[in-house]
């Protein structure tokens, strides 16, 4: 039987986790901050950031959101994240993407200061994630809320093929990184593709973990699939569909043909997306612990 990952069900943990050192943080005399700022005009960023105000509330993190005229100028957004570098009550800082197109998104992430960066976008944080595992801040979420997936179902990377399917920053990158470490999440032997690969299907034919951040619906579908694979799917892509909102989730991975060759695979929604909204909470919970030198346990 095809397992099919509950990625609400272990989020659902790991907040109710992190509410036990949210907890000791408060006697200690802080609450965990975290500011989510907003300048897109990208219609589910909307969504995406209500929600991770949503878990902050529930786990009993402060929510400070900022939302920005998407005319302003570039520098209002500077002088915003500024701010929020400087505001005590702040542990972590998270500047959501796509931005508006007359922001430089890699000169804002470099913006935010790296012990407030739970999203691990700045370049300071990304080289020490490379640099291994005793050099790390944080790991970024949505490849660090896939690793935690693997460790909860019990899915082998130490040996296994993976192969990551995109190389984005937010992503791919860092997916293949993390499954390459000499870590106990890690040691897999690991090939990227991506979209100047060469008959992509002889990669995934033979991968023991698949995973999909290519950001096109329904991109790889079972007959791509070794019988027995771990499939992670990353995609959160909205298609039209006669639905009450006018559209639907649909991942990179066609689940239903999928499934038949899978042993274990994530849906869309329910997987993965979830699992990166868990881990924006812990980071944030880490940086405060770290800021305020108070020691937490973390999930
Ligand atoms: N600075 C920054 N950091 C991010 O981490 C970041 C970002 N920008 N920009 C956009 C992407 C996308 N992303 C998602 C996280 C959770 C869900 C999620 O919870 N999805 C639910 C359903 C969502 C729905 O119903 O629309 C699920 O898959 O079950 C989706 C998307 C974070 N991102």
């Amino acid at each position: 039987m095809t397992e099919v990952i509950d990625g609400n069900a272990v989020a659902a943990e790991i907040r109710e986790d992190l509410s036990d050192a949210i907890s000791t943080l408060k006697q200690a005399g802080t609450v965990p901050g975290l500011a989510t700022v907003l300048m897109s005009d990208d219609p589910a960023s909307e969504t995406y950031v209500s929600m991770k105000q949503r878990d902050c509330e529930e786990v009993g993190i402060n929510g400070i959101h900022v939302e920005l005229d998407n005319d302003a100028p570039a520098d209002e957004l500077y002088e915003t994240i500024a701010d929020l570098n400087a505001d005590d009550e702040v542990h972590g800082i998270l500047v959501q993407s796509p931005l508006v197109e007359q922001v430089n998104e890699r000169e804002a992430f470099r913006a935010v200061t790296p012990e407030k960066d739970v999203d691990c976008f700045h370049p300071e944080n990304v080289g020490r994630m490379v640099a291994g595992p005793s050099h790390a801040r944080f790991k970024p979420c949505t490849p660090h809320g896939i690793l935690k997936l693997l460790e909860q179902y019990d899915v082998e990377t130490e040996g296994a093929e993976a192969v990551v399917v995109g190389r984005s920053n937010i992503v791919g990158k860092p997916m293949a990184n993390l499954l390459a470490q000499n870590d106990d999440t890690g040691n897999a032997t690991v090939t990227v593709c991506h979209s100047r690969t060469e008959n992509l299907e002889a990669h995934t034919k033979r991968a023991d973990i698949v995973v999909a951040a290519v950001g096109v619906p329904e991109f790889i579908d079972g007959t791509m699939l070794k019988e027995g694979a771990t499939v992670i799917d990353v995609g959160i892509n909205r298609v039209d569909a006669e639905t009450e909102k006018g559209y639907e989730l649909v991942g990179d991975v066609e689940f239903a043909s999928a499934r038949e060759v899978a042993d274990t695979i994530t849906p869309v929604p329910g997987g993965v997306g979830p699992m990166t909204r868990a881990m924006l909470l812990w980071n944030t919970v880490k940086a405060a612990s770290e800021q305020t030198g108070v020691d937490v346990a973390l999930p």
